[in-house]
């Protein structure tokens, strides 16, 4: 049967790409997506937003929401302290698949935990399976219309403290406007967007950084 976009990406990595060197294994994905085949990775210039947002933030604690082929996965893993794990959830199995062993192309294995599985269960479980108290730095990227519902299941679960960054790719295109009114109206986020464009496009789409302020 004919291969899905995510294993020609895969393969894509695997042949242009150098084992264990994660800039190389982004730039193998930027050029597949520019070149190739369009795909929905947050690309290069938000992926500068998001290594500027993750170096500033220096987080010990981190979660993305939406692994999807694990490019945004080796963005922020690249730049985490040693020692430092992020956790990633992601729903389905094939792409788990092909993210796990673009994850491990990377060399970056060691700082990623993906579980396989469905932020509305999965984030209710953080502190009792991992360990964690709060996060420090969320990226979320996973379907537009659950960043709302996932939000609010932080704040229920006791995962934020003060200070703890949440950064939302997609607030524009293919937008989240729920979650974007309730992060700036809320007294208990202080927002700010970034203007960039939809991932290897001309098409006008950011990131919004929203800090919980306790
Ligand atoms: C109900 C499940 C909600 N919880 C979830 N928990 C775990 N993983 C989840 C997930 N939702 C979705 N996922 C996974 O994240 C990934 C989905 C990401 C959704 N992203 C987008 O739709 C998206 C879409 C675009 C896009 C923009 C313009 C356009 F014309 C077409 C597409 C651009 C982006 O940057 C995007 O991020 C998949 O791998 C999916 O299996
Ligand atoms: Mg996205």
């Amino acid at each position: 049967t004919r291969s899905t976009r995510p294993q020609r990406m895969l393969k894509a990595v695997q042949k242009n790409a150098t084992k264990g060197n994660p800039k190389s294994v982004i730039s193998a994905i930027d050029y597949f997506c520019k070149h190739s085949e369009w795909a929905m990775n947050v690309g290069d210039e938000k992926g500068s937003i998001l290594d500027s947002v993750v170096t500033e933030v220096n987080p010990s604690t981190v979660l993305e929401l939406g692994t999807y082929c694990g490019y945004s996965t080796v963005r922020i893993a690249r730049l985490l302290s040693p020692g430092t794990k992020l956790i990633t959830l992601e729903f389905n199995p094939a792409n788990a698949a092909v993210a796990k062993q673009i994850i491990a192309y990377a060399g970056l294995q060691d700082k990623v935990i993906l579980v396989e599985g469905s932020s509305g269960d999965l984030i209710p479980q953080m502190k009792e399976r991992f360990g964690i108290t709060t996060f420090d730095f969320i990226f979320l990227d996973h379907w537009k219309d659950r960043y709302l519902p996932d939000i609010k299941l932080f704040e229920e679960c006791g995962l934020l403290r003060k200070g703890s960054v949440l950064l939302a790719d997609n607030v524009i295109c293919p937008g989240t406007p729920e979650y974007l009114e309730y992060v700036r109206k809320s007294p208990r986020y202080e927002s700010k967007y970034f203007p960039a464009h939809l991932e290897y496009t001309k098409v006008e789409d950011g990131l919004e950084k929203s800090v919980f302020l306790g």
